[in-house]
């Protein structure tokens, strides 16, 4: 049975509620704000672990049980992949109306750091499952207007991710997200190097999220996942 940690029976802010000007206020004066992170998604071959295991990106996401897309792995695959993931980077499970207590197994079982929650999970759904994970969820969105950008916020889920779709490869309007300035989301939709510059010197995302631009033919593609991270982390701007 799966029980509540200690963590969870006091779950704090959501960190997508820390508004940005907050955290600047509670740093000494001249540290650092956090950069930019990456996220590489869809992963679903010891290949592509590899290829990630070697550039090191913040986060890393698989497609579990959705087998509508092209990057879908079973939990054991997942297990498999898992075993030769380095440690450094957090594992998120990407999940599309799943049971909760799915989603909470693998995170309790340490086989995911993180949950994400890309498809109609409502806001009952999400406090269900904080009560039987402590582990962070992410609540993906996808978005078009202003309004919902500032809807999304409000969530009782610990991040927040702003997408076009699922894995569609093209971006949304990003001048929506003037409405929410202050907010700390990962930013998803069609992101590439030909465009991470602009998104992190503009936006400030707290993650930029990626999986279609570094593919080739469907397949994760070494040299372009090498390349992405390297634009997030060269772009080097603090938020
Ligand atoms: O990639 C998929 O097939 C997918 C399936 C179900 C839910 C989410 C999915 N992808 C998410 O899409 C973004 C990446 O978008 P893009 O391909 O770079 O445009 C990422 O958050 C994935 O988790």
């Amino acid at each position: 049975m799966l029980k509540m940690s200690e963590e969870n029976k006091d779950p704090g802010i959501p960190k997508a509620r820390i508004l940005k000007s907050q955290i600047q206020k509670s740093q000494p004066p001249g540290s650092k704000i956090p950069k930019t992170k990456i996220k590489i998604c869809g992963l679903s071959r010891m290949e592509d672990i590899e290829a990630v295991n070697e550039a090191c990106p913040d986060y890393c996401g698989f497609i579990i049980n959705y087998p509508p897309s092209k990057r879908n792995i079973s939990v054991d695959q997942l297990a498999e992949l898992k075993k030769i993931l380095r440690k450094e980077m957090k594992a998120v499970g990407v999940f599309v109306d799943a049971p909760a207590e799915s989603v909470a197994k693998l995170l309790n079982e340490d086989l995911i750091d993180l949950a994400q929650l890309h498809g109609n999970e409502d806001e009952t759904y999400i406090a269900n499952l904080k009560k039987l994970t402590a582990k962070p969820l992410i609540k993906a969105v996808k978005v078009s207007t202003e309004e919902e950008v500032k809807k999304a916020f409000d969530t009782v889920a610990d991040e927040v991710l702003l997408d076009h779709g699922k894995g569609t490869g093209k971006t949304f309007d990003w001048s929506i997200l003037k409405a929410v300035p202050d907010h700390r989301y990962f930013l998803a939709g069609g992101l590439g190097t030909e465009n991470i510059k602009e998104a992190i010197q503009i936006y400030h995302p707290a993650v930029i999220d990626l999986s279609s631009s570094v593919e080739t033919d469907g397949k994760k593609d070494r040299k372009k996942i090498l390349a992405a991270v390297k634009a997030v982390r060269d772009t080097g701007k603090t938020i």
